[in-house]
């Protein structure tokens, strides 16, 4: 999209803000909820197009770039998070997100997560969690659950699922929510939050895939969520962490936890400054201002 479009669009209201670019995925798939919220924090907070940096993997779920009006780049499978951290290091100016499921961001790129949380990299992390690969035509994921029988496991899985909420608590995420596609003004306030946020902001949302996920349903996930209780200290990481582990077998969706921690950009600065704002290569510089 041009700014002059972007500058068309200034009293849009968020239901009104559509993509440019046709969706391209199934009827009824959740991911359609999720890109609402997109929209809709994006439209809420007024976000110039030319300051935000969509980032993805592979997946349908890291198709969400294209049908975003920013900049964006569709990389490889399980490297949007790194490719992020480089992007927000560098323009520490754009509100940087990726989107993408589960399979991306927790098996090939399950490396990647805990270092954009423990850095703390300025940005917000979508996972478009649907339980499934929905790309590839159904295979069994991380946050699979053992009763589903998918194209790798036709008797169902021989594994337990992994929590994202308590992964991304106990490696240090300094915002951490989760939604239900089924709910997209939750999402978006949430996504909101995430993008003012100052710190690594993580996103979980349940996100139907009708096509190959046949036991993660819609209603599924509307008997499994449950508001976060209105009284919960979202300051207090033991309470966060209590919750994640689904007490009562209830998904909690809202804020979970967020504080407030130096970024890996504000980290680089300081250390810049220190070399008196010294950046290039000349290596018998950089080991004279290193020099205590
Ligand atoms: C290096 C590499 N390995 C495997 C693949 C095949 N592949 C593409 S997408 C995908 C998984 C997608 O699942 P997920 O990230 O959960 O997204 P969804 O499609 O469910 O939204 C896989 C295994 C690939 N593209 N590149
Ligand atoms: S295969 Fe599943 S995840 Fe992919 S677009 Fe279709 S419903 Fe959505």
């Amino acid at each position: 999209m041009t700014v002059e479009a972007f500058h068309k669009m200034e009293n849009m209201k968020p239901k009104d803000y559509k993509s440019e670019v046709p969706t391209t995925w199934c009827p009824g798939c959740g991911h359609f909820g999720i890109l609402n919220g997109v929209y809709r924090a994006m439209a809420e907070l007024g976000i110039d197009s030319t300051k935000f940096a969509a980032i993805s993997g592979i997946g349908c779920s890291s198709r969400m770039p294209y049908f975003v009006d920013s900049y964006k780049m569709h990389t490889l499978h399980g490297r949007a998070g790194a490719v992020a951290t480089g992007t927000q290091v560098a323009r520490p100016d754009l509100c940087v997100v990726v989107a993408g499921g589960d399979g991306d961001g927790f098996s090939i790129g399950g490396g990647h997560m805990p270092h954009m949380a423990r850095k703390n990299v300025n940005m917000t992390y979508v996972l478009m969690d649907n339980g499934i690969y929905g790309l590839t035509k159904g295979q069994y994921s991380p946050t699979s659950r053992p009763e589903m029988t998918a194209y790798t496991t036709p008797y169902g899985g021989p594994e337990n699922p992994m929590n994202p909420l308590l992964y991304m608590l106990t490696y240090g995420a300094t915002y951490v929510a989760q939604a239900f596609a089924g709910k997209p003004k939750d999402c978006a306030e949430l996504i909101k939050g995430a993008m003012e946020h100052e710190g690594f902001a993580y996103v979980n949302i349940f996100s139907q895939c009708p096509t190959f996920n046949k036991i993660d349903t819609v209603d599924f996930y509307r008997d499994l969520v449950e508001p976060i209780p209105e009284d919960h200290d979202t300051s207090d990481l033991g309470a966060a962490m209590e919750l994640a582990r689904r007490p009562g077998g209830k998904a909690p969706t809202g804020l979970l936890y967020k504080t407030s921690a130096p970024t890996l950009d504000q980290n680089l600065a300081k250390i810049r400054e220190r070399l008196g704002g010294h950046v290039g290569y000349d290596k018998n510089k950089i080991i004279a201002l290193a020099k205590p």
